[in-house]
C-alpha cells in the first residue's frame, strides 16, 4: 500500500514545554486516518508540522514521499487543508471568496467555483456574504477553500466541529465517497469520537503528545468490549442464578439488567432466549450492545 503521509520521531518542544514527544505515523492512499485526542493532546501541533507550518524540534514530516520543510511549492498542489477556524473575506460572498482562491491557484474560476460549491450544497449561499454566514456553512466555506483544487491529500483540523448532525452525515459521505472513488486520502482530526468511528479506516489516539495507539476500524470493532444484555420482567435472581449455571458469565448490573459477556452468548443470543423462555421467565428485551469508542478511548488513555 502506497505511504502518502509519514511522520518520523516528530518532537516539538516550546522552551523546556514539551508538547510532542516521538510522534511516528503513517497514513496510505485511500485511507481515512482519523486522529483522535482531548483538547491539548497535540493534534493542531502535530497538523501544523505536516503542513510545514511550523518546524519540529526534531523528527520529520513526509507528505507523497517529500520532506514537508524542504519541499518545493509544487507539493502543496496536491494538498487541501484546513486548520481550525477557516478565514474568509467577511464582506465577500461565498462564491467571491471561493473565486479568489480559485483565481491564486491558477484554476478556471467558473467551473472550479460552481463545481465545488455543489460537492458542499454551498449553491443556495452562493450570494451571501461570508460574514453572514452560519458556523455551520462557514465550515464547509472553510472545506470548499480546502478542496477547491481537487487535492490528493486532504488534512484537517476538527471539520465538523460547527456543524449541525444533517451537515456532519453529508461532510462524512462526500469524504467517504473521495476516499473510494478517487483514492483521496484523507488525515482528520477530531475529539468527537463516535464521529471518527463511522468515518475513519484507521485510527490513531494521541495522549498529551505521545501517540498511544494505532489500529483500523476492523481491529477497533474487534478489540471493543461487546455485552448481551438481558432485560426479564421478574424473577431476576432467578433468571441470572438459571445462566450461571448454564456456564455463562452473567451477573446484574446497576439498571437491574443481566449482562453477558461471553462470546457465545454474544454469537447466538437464541440459546440465551430459549434457556429462559423454556423457565418460563418472560423476557422483556434481548440486545447485544458494543463498547463505543468514547469509553474504549477512556479506558487507553487512562491506562
Ligand atoms: N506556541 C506555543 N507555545 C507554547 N505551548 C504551545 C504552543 N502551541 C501549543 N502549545 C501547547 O501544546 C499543547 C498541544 O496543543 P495543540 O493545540 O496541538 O493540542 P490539540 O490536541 O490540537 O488540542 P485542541 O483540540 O484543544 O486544539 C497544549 O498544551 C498547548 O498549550
Amino acid at each position: 500500500m502506497q505511504e502518502i503521509i509519514r511522520t518520523e520521531s516528530l518532537t516539538k518542544r516550546y522552551g523546556t514545554h514539551s508538547v510532542l514527544q516521538n510522534v511516528s505515523l503513517t497514513v496510505h492512499r485511500g485511507e481515512i486516518y482519523g486522529f483522535l485526542g482531548l483538547n491539548g493532546a497535540g493534534k493542531t501541533t502535530t497538523i501544523r508540522m505536516l503542513l510545514g507550518m511550523i518546524r519540529p524540534t526534531s523528527g520529520t514530516a513526509y507528505i507523497n514521499g517529500r520532506s514537508v520543510i524542504e519541499a518545493k511549492p509544487d507539493l502543496w498542489q496536491q494538498v487541501g487543508y484546513m486548520v481550525e477556524t477557516p478565514y474568509a473575506y467577511p464582506n465577500f460572498t461565498v462564491r467571491d471568496n471561493l473565486r479568489l482562491i480559485a483565481k491564486l491557484r491558477g484554476l478556471p474560476e467558473n467551473s472550479a467555483t460552481e463545481s465545488v460549491m455543489e460537492k458542499l450544497r454551498l449553491t443556495p449561499y452562493a450570494d451571501t456574504k461570508a460574514k453572514n454566514l452560519s458556523l455551520g456553512n462557514a465550515q464547509k466555506l472553510g472545506l470548499a477553500k480546502a478542496m477547491i483544487h481537487n487535492p490528493s491529500v486532504l488534512i484537517l483540523d476538527e471539520p465538523t466541529n460547527a456543524l449541525d448532525p444533517a451537515g456532519i452525515v453529508h461532510v462524512r459521505e462526500l469524504l467517504r465517497r473521495l476516499a473510494k472513488e478517487e483514492g483521496m486520502t484523507v488525515f482528520i482530526s477530531s475529539h468527537i469520537l463516535e464521529e471518527m468511528s463511522k468515518l475513519a479506516s484507521r485510527i490513531g489516539i494521541i495522549h498529551g503528545g505521545a501517540l498511544l495507539e494505532e489500529i483500523s476500524s476492523r481491529e477497533f470493532e474487534q478489540l471493543r468490549r461487546k455485552r448481551l444484555t438481558v432485560k426479564v420482567q421478574d424473577r431476576r435472581e432467578t433468571a441470572s442464578r438459571l445462566l450461571l449455571q448454564a456456564g455463562y458469565n452473567a451477573r446484574i448490573a446497576d439498571e437491574g439488567n443481566i449482562e453477558i459477556a461471553d462470546d457465545e452468548a454474544i454469537r447466538q443470543p437464541e440459546r440465551v432466549a430459549k434457556l429462559l423462555v423454556d423457565a418460563d421467565l418472560s423476557l422483556a428485551g434481548l440486545t447485544v450492545e458494543e463498547e463505543g469508542l468514547e469509553s474504549y478511548f477512556l479506558q487507553r488513555v487512562s491506562e
